[in-house]
């Protein structure tokens, strides 16, 4: 039998942009059982023998690597600021699981960057381990022009609160953070009850390990969240609850500039926006 070698990409789509080379791989992964597909972006600076930081991007619900791809104009930024852009994509696929496919918001493109306890999830839906380990793995083996020292994290709705959660938990590793639009306080939201329910169990000590505001509270890091939200988003009082991260973080003393943007929504539109103000963030955070 032939081992596994998670850092072999087969290279799914190739198309030049703002000068720099959009492409799409595929490879094999342990954590998540099975192919894994993400996008990257590799602005002019990185073809021309730089070392450039990394922004990584996570998509929300029903997301694949493709939504940010195609529609936020990250990477006109990108190419300027001389950023890789990463977009993964938000759960493992076709592990027939029963019911995998049944809902949006979760299994198939809700992975909630968690790794599962309860079975029948626990084998594949790991996405922590994917983010912080294995796609890091993939990264460094196969870009050389990745500067793995000057990380940055970023991401939509469950994305927000995969990037808030993975970067209080991994500051050293994504020294930068930032968010739209984010899942908050998962712990307190039907998204993140029925997510954190199914995956995790019942056991609300694990869940803390996986909320941003409950994080906020017992480590803070020494960054500065950005966080963009839009007030005309229709999920922003049921699912997103920033007020409760916000009085987290001045509890605690996290620094926090949170946005609210006056007649924005919940879709790419959003994002499209302003994406550059958050590539500039990371940018400063990472020079
Ligand atoms: N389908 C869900 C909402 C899903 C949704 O809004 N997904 C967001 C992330 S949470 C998204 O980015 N969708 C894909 C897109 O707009 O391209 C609903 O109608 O309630």
């Amino acid at each position: 039998m032939t081992e596994l070698n998670i850092t072999d990409l087969e290279l799914i789509s190739e198309n030049k942009m703002f000068g720099g080379l959009q492409r799409v791989y595929s490879h094999p992964s342990r954590v998540c059982n099975g192919p894994m597909r993400f996008a990257i972006y590799l602005p002019p600076a990185a073809l021309n023998g730089n070392k450039v930081p990394v922004v990584t991007y996570l998509s929300g619900l029903t997301c694949t690597e493709d939504n940010v791809t195609v529609k936020a104009g990250a990477q006109r930024i990108a190419s300027e600021l001389g950023l890789i852009f990463v977009a993964p994509d938000t759960s493992p696929r076709n592990q027939n699981i029963p019911g995998e496919d049944d809902s949006y918001d979760f299994g198939s493109a809700a992975g909630f960057y968690l790794d599962a306890t309860e079975e029948p999830w626990a084998g594949s839906y790991n996405m922590y381990s994917y983010i912080t380990r294995e796609l890091q793995d993939v990264l460094s083996a196969n870009f050389s022009a990745a500067d793995m020292n000057r990380q940055g994290i970023t991401g939509h709705s469950m994305g927000g609160h995969g990037a808030l959660t993975i970067h209080l938990k991994n500051p050293d590793l994504f020294k930068t953070c930032s968010a739209f639009a984010p899942i908050c306080a998962p712990m307190s939201c039907p998204w993140g009850e029925k997510a954190f329910s199914g995956y995790l169990g019942s056991d609300k000590a694990l869940w803390e390990n996986y909320d941003a505001t409950e994080l906020v509270k017992k480590s803070p890091s020494s960054a500065t969240l950005l966080v963009d939200q839009g007030s005309a988003d229709t999920f922003l009082v049921e699912q997103l609850k920033p007020e409760l991260l916000k009085k987290a973080c001045e509890t605690s003393g996290q620094k926090l500039t949170l946005r609210m943007q006056e007649g924005y929504d919940h879709s790419y539109f959003f994002m499209a926006t302003f994406i550059e103000d958050h590539l500039r963030h990371h940018l400063n955070g990472l020079s």
